[in-house]
């Protein structure tokens, strides 16, 4: 590995640009060297711009010889490929959630990975370098609030791309919580269930608005995850954590508050890229250092296979109407 990793981005829409401007400008230890995209002119443009190679296809991206790292940030249906892809080529991967589409898929990963003897794989869940979260998990196991109880949580969107669908909630959107609770309470979930409630008349297309998710870890805390896809009042991102003598609550993130008109008032964000900018930039940073120390240490193929796992847990719930049991592979000791 040089001192400078060199990274080849596949996929660059919204976030693949905002993630190459990161690794070229923001983080010292990375420089992108080639990008595609499976839509040539969105990779031309990029490419043009930075003066870069444009590949052809992902796989000859990952076949480079000066690609030393890959992200992946292609839509959702493609991770699963281009990850195993960058195991079999032996070259670090960076894969935005989800890591798979299926928990078959995240497991054929982890055998993969294992077969290699050392983790290649890290999973975009950037709420774990998000300092308010970060803050929340200092102070839990500082044991200031006591055993962890149970924790309300809500994720609120204001819009979603075309083609969005109910599943989507939760493979898209409540993902991040289902990786965030499991990360602050340190325990591995037992149970899934979707609740059903009032539809919200701000829905903007043909799918289930709001929808409650609720979790049970294998000591018995509950997690209530309120997931508002599309039609909120701004991008709102909630979470507190109950404990027996104490409860901790995420930050909103630092604005002026205004005190005006006998009222008092902050704003609040409206979408992802900006509330979660920081945690992107902390996120990018520790990747490239953990990779110039040998290997990935951030979120990992496990924690990518535990949120599928979960997340069929929970559409299944759906359709069934029941609390679903959530049975994981044994945990290979290389995570
Ligand atoms: N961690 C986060 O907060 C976060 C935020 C946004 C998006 N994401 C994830 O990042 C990924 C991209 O999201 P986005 O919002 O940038 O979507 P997008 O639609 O704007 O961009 C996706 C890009 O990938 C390209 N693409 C699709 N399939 C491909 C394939 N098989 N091979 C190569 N290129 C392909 C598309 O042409 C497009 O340019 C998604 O998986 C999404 O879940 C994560
Ligand atoms: O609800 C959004 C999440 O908060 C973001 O972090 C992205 O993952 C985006 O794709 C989702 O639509």
């Amino acid at each position: 590995m040089s001192k400078e990793i060199k990274v080849g981005v596949i996929g660059c829409g919204a976030i693949g640009r905002q993630h190459i401007a990161r690794l070229m400008n923001t983080i010292p230890e990375t420089r992108v060297v080639a990008v595609a995209d499976y839509y040539q002119p969105s990779a031309q443009a990029v490419a043009e711009q930075y003066g870069i190679t444009c590949c052809a296809t992902g796989e000859e991206l990952i076949a480079r010889p000066e690609v030393e790292a890959v992200l992946v940030t292609s839509a959702d249906p493609s991770h699963a490929g281009y990850v195993l892809e960058c195991i079999k080529a032996g070259k670090f991967v960076f894969c935005e959630k989800p890591l798979a589409q299926t928990a078959q898929e995240c497991e054929e990963i982890i055998r993969a990975e294992v077969a290699g003897g050392r983790r290649l794989v890290q999973v975009g869940f950037m709420r774990r370098y998000d300092r308010g979260y970060a803050a929340m998990k200092q102070a839990i196991e500082s044991g200031e609030i006591g055993a962890p109880l149970m924790i309300h949580s809500c994720h609120r969107n204001m819009s979603q791309a075309p083609g969005f669908a109910t599943d989507y909630a939760v493979t898209r959107v409540a993902i991040h919580e289902i990786d965030i609770s499991r990360w602050l309470l340190d325990d591995e979930y037992a149970t899934a269930q979707v609740l059903a409630v009032r539809q919200s008349k701000n829905t903007q297309g043909d799918w289930l608005n709001p929808q409650i998710m609720m979790l049970t870890t294998r000591s018995g805390q509950r997690i209530d995850v309120e997931v508002q896809t599309d039609g909120a009042y701004a991008y709102d991102i909630q979470c507190q954590v109950v404990g027996e003598d104490g409860t901790v609550s995420l930050p909103d993130p630092s604005a002026v508050v205004k005190r005006a008109g006998a009222a008092c008032s902050f704003p609040i964000m409206t979408d992802w890229s900006q509330r979660f900018i920081e945690a992107y930039d902390i996120e990018f940073d520790a990747w490239a250092k953990a990779l110039l120390n040998g290997a990935p240490d951030g979120p990992s193929a496990w924690d990518g296979y535990v949120a599928c796992v979960t997340g069929d847990a929970l559409i299944l719930s759906r359709q069934t109407g029941k609390p679903e049991a959530i049975e994981l592979m044994e945990k290979p000791s290389i995570y």
